[in-house]
């Protein structure tokens, strides 16, 4: 993938990599390595001019209506209640907004089970400025969720928050795995986050980016915050940090 033209930047190339069915996905690498670009052809915003992405068995040519996407800044629109704006992505794409119309008060329940379940049950009226960063995030994974998507792609999704708060979301998003059935790509530079959530772990070279290791984390679920603590988390840890300080040695 190559952008602005034949001369222009060349993000990513030779990049390869599938990710199962109900798998949770992870994606680390030096930055600037094609991590945001890898998300967007997934999704579909952009086309790659060589090779292809298939999505649940389908070409992907344009963008993908089967995915939820969060990324690390929530663009919640401040004079909508947070329930409203996790309401928003059903009332853009054509197919819910007649559904949502019909069915409002079945949606409405949706939204407020989904905000029940990263624990900001009784906070939908609320507006967003009147959330904390980590409530708007909680709301945000809300928002990618409400059309049931099969992949959710999760863009350095903590990034801005602080390390009791990001933790806090890292169990959230593990029980979101856990009872949602849904397949989750996350790309972050924060490699705990990786092993903590991940069941399967790409490395990515420098730029242009393609896969350079994968890892398969093998600890049980659920997993607990104690994990972190264990030796053979921080071994592993350990081994990805290695392998990103070599890719980026060889920028
Ligand atoms: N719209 C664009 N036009 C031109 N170049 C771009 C564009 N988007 C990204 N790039 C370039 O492509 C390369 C990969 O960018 P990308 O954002 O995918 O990397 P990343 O791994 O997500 O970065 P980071 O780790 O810093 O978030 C970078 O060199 C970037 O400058």
């Amino acid at each position: 993938m190559r952008y602005g033209g034949a001369n222009g930047v060349l993000a990513v190339s030779g990049l390869d990599l599938s990710v199962k069915q109900g798998e949770f996905a992870a994606v680390v690498g030096p930055s600037g390595c094609g991590k945001s670009t890898l998300m967007r052809l997934v999704t579909g915003l952009h086309i790659p001019q060589t090779g292809a992405v298939d999505v649940a068995g389908t070409r992907v040519t344009k963008p993908v209506s089967i995915v939820g996407m969060a990324f690390q800044n929530p663009t919640m629109l401040p004079w909508r209640t947070t329930l409203d704006n996790i309401l928003l992505p059903l009332e853009i794409v054509e197919k819910h907004r007649r559904r949502l119309r019909q069915h409002k008060a079945e949606y409405v329940a949706k939204a407020e089970k989904l905000l029940e379940t990263v624990g900001l049950k009784g906070f939908g009226e609320k507006y967003p400025w009147q959330l904390s960063g980590g409530m708007q995030q909680r709301a945000n994974l809300c928002r990618a969720l409400i059309h049931e998507p099969q992949l959710l792609m999760l863009d350095e999704p903590f990034g801005a928050l602080d390390a009791f708060t990001r933790e806090e979301l890292w169990q959230v998003i593990r029980d979101l795995h856990a009872s949602q059935d849904v397949t989750i790509i996350l790309v972050t530079h924060d490699l705990r986050e990786a092993v903590f959530l991940a069941d399967r772990i790409f490395v990515m070279s420098a730029r242009p980016g393609r896969v350079l290791h994968e890892h398969t984390i093998t600890f049980p679920r659920p997993r607990d915050l104690e994990l972190m603590y264990t030796a053979e988390f921080s071994e592993k840890v350990h081994e990805l940090r290695g392998e990103i300080a070599d890719a980026r040695q060889a920028e």
